[in-house]
């Protein structure tokens, strides 16, 4: 008051302000501030066409209601190359296969590494895999890891995998003529294989019920399966995930600070994420540890020979820390078991509604000799054409592309398709939509398998790149030949003894749902038949 008069003495006025304008005032400055945050992304890439996001949650509602089929309907309106925002984050979309060489092949120094989405970032686990590290040390990861998978190796596995097949189709008919959810079946043998390819372990997960190794099998395997499926199938790149994932995608700059809250408050999905995470890290270890006392210098299992590949490199070895084994460890599980189980449903299902296509695989898998008689790695590379990748698992896997989106970011200001990039730009590959252009692929909702005939026109004329289901250029995927491998081999031992048709409980067409990869929403339900 003194000083208000002492001012007025001295001829100064004092206008009052009502304090709602002062209210106002701060939610307008704040509001702007929370729009230039929303907005910040969007300013490098707004050139670029596409659909109107909204506030907060960006495109991410039309993905909810047209499914994952939403990238083709928005390539048809906006072209090859186009912006959506999965909430307050933009994704530049590269749905052209010259584009996609462009960004894997010919400039992929500009694009080395993979953006690390909102599901993804709060998991060190996820994180330490191949998938998601960067510049020098993946480069120094995938070489280690790549003589693993050299031709030779994989062969060696043949027996073990034919063992765990053998197994897994004995039992494949109930008693009773009921109808199999053929996909849970896959993923169990998936999982039993990369078991025991990456572990060494016997899951037992596909072997009949009454079989005592499945009974003495259950030394926490099963818990470990189960945490390593609830820990996968809560990464959802849409909005049903944990809150902290889902805050992630609306606001990434809380993400972390609200996880470290979530995770200390018992019944949150957080806190049971973080609780599952820490079991199975704490599992891996110890398995890693183990292998690292034991050193079994006959073990044929991935974590064996990455140890071994490990000791001759002195760089190997720093970059390998027991932490990165076990992270590349697991995602070997990970990335190699709802993968090819997608893909073995997809084969059986598509097979099963076309007839003409099951007859002249049968006969190609009856034509290779007597049922006993085992394919090794050079029959399986020669001797099924129809059912190899020239054909019917080729198209299966154009049909329903389990990895329909790729991750780039880019590392610098970059050129493509006519735009300029911002230095960390998400861009993502939509092999997907790749899959189903009929510029490539005439009627592209049709089964064909013939259309990959190395002799027909169809297949002559079309891009190197419109299908590439494994990715692209040095970051594709490096269980490639493994998984076509186990496919393969599981499809030969499996139409020997059956054929399999569709269930009558079974949706048409089915439904499929967005996790870290493609699923089918309510499993494949398919009727085996025992062949004479
Ligand atoms: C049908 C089965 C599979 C499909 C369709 C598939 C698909 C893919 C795709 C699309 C990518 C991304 C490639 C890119 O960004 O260009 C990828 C990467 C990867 N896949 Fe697979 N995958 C399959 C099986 C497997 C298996 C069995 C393993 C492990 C043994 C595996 C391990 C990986 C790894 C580690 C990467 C990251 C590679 C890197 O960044 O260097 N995948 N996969």
């Amino acid at each position: 008051m003194e000083l208000g008069n002492e001012l007025m003495r001295m001829g100064v006025k004092l206008i009052r302000i009502p304090m709602g304008l002062v209210a106002t005032l701060v939610l307008s400055a704040l509001l702007a501030a929370a729009l230039g945050y929303f907005h910040a992304s969007y300013w490098g890439v707004w050139r670029i066409p596409g659909p109107v996001a909204m506030p907060f949650v960006g495109n991410l509602p039309l993905l909810a209601k047209y499914g994952p089929g939403l990238f083709s309907i928005l390539a048809k309106q906006y072209g090859p190359i186009f912006r959506f925002h999965m909430g307050r984050q933009p994704l530049v979309i590269v749905a052209d296969p010259e584009l996609c060489r462009e960004v894997g092949i010919k400039k992929f120094k500009d694009f080395p590494n993979r953006s690390i989405p909102s599901p993804i970032s709060a998991s060190p686990l996820h994180q330490k895999g191949l998938f998601f590290t960067r510049d020098s040390r993946w480069s120094t990861m995938r070489n280690t890891i790549l003589s693993v998978y050299q031709p030779s190796h994989l062969a060696k596995l043949i027996p073990t995998m034919q063992e765990v097949i053998e197994s897994a189709t004995q039992n494949l008919l109930s008693d009773k003529e009921e109808d199999i959810i053929f996909s849970d079946f896959s993923l169990k043998l998936a999982t039993d294989m990369i078991g025991q390819a990456a572990f060494g372990v016997d899951f037992g997960l596909s072997k009949p019920f009454n079989d005592s190794a499945h009974q003495s099998n259950d030394n926490g395997i099963h818990d470990f399966i189960n945490q390593h499926i609830y820990s996968t199938t809560m990464l959802k790149m849409d909005l049903s995930g944990s809150f902290s994932i889902i805050i992630g995608l609306l606001v990434p700059i809380l993400q972390e600070p609200f996880r470290q809250i979530l995770k200390r408050i018992p019944g949150t999905v957080d806190w049971k994420v973080e609780k599952t995470n820490r079991t199975l890290s704490s599992r891996l270890d110890e398995i890693v540890a183990k292998k690292m006392e034991v050193k079994d210098r006959e073990s044929k299992d991935f974590l064996s020979l990455i140890l071994k590949a490990r000791e001759s490199e002195a760089v190997s070895r720093s970059v390998f820390t027991p932490d990165y084994i076990s992270a590349v460890t697991y995602e070997h599980l990970l990335a190699g078991s709802a993968t090819t189980s997608f893909t073995l449903s997809s084969v059986i299902y598509l097979v099963a509604g076309h007839p003409e296509v099951e007859k002249k695989l049968i006969d190609e898998i009856d034509r290779f000799g007597p049922r006993d008689q085992k394919p090794n790695a050079n029959d399986l590379r020669l001797k099924f054409p129809y059912l190899d990748q020239a054909s019917v698992v080729k198209e299966a896997m154009r049909f329903y592309t389990v990895s329909p989106l790729v991750a780039r970011e880019t590392s610098k200001e970059v050129e493509i398709g006519g735009y300029h990039l911002p230095k960390g730009t998400w861009v993502w590959l939509a092999l997907g939509v790749l899959a189903k252009d009929p510029k490539n692929f005439p009627e592209p909702d049709k089964f064909k398998p013939e259309r990959f005939d190395p002799n027909c026109e169809e297949e002559k004329q079309r891009h190197p790149y419109a299908n590439i289901p494994f990715g692209i250029g040095p970051r594709a995927c490096i269980g490639q030949k493994f998984s076509l491998q186990e496919i393969k081999l599981s499809l030969v031992h499996l139409y020997r003894k059956y054929v399999f048709r569709h269930s009558p409980d079974m949706e048409k067409p089915l439904k499929l749902e967005y996790g870290i990869v493609l699923n089918f929403k309510h499993g494949v339900k398919l009727r085996a038949i025992k062949r004479a």
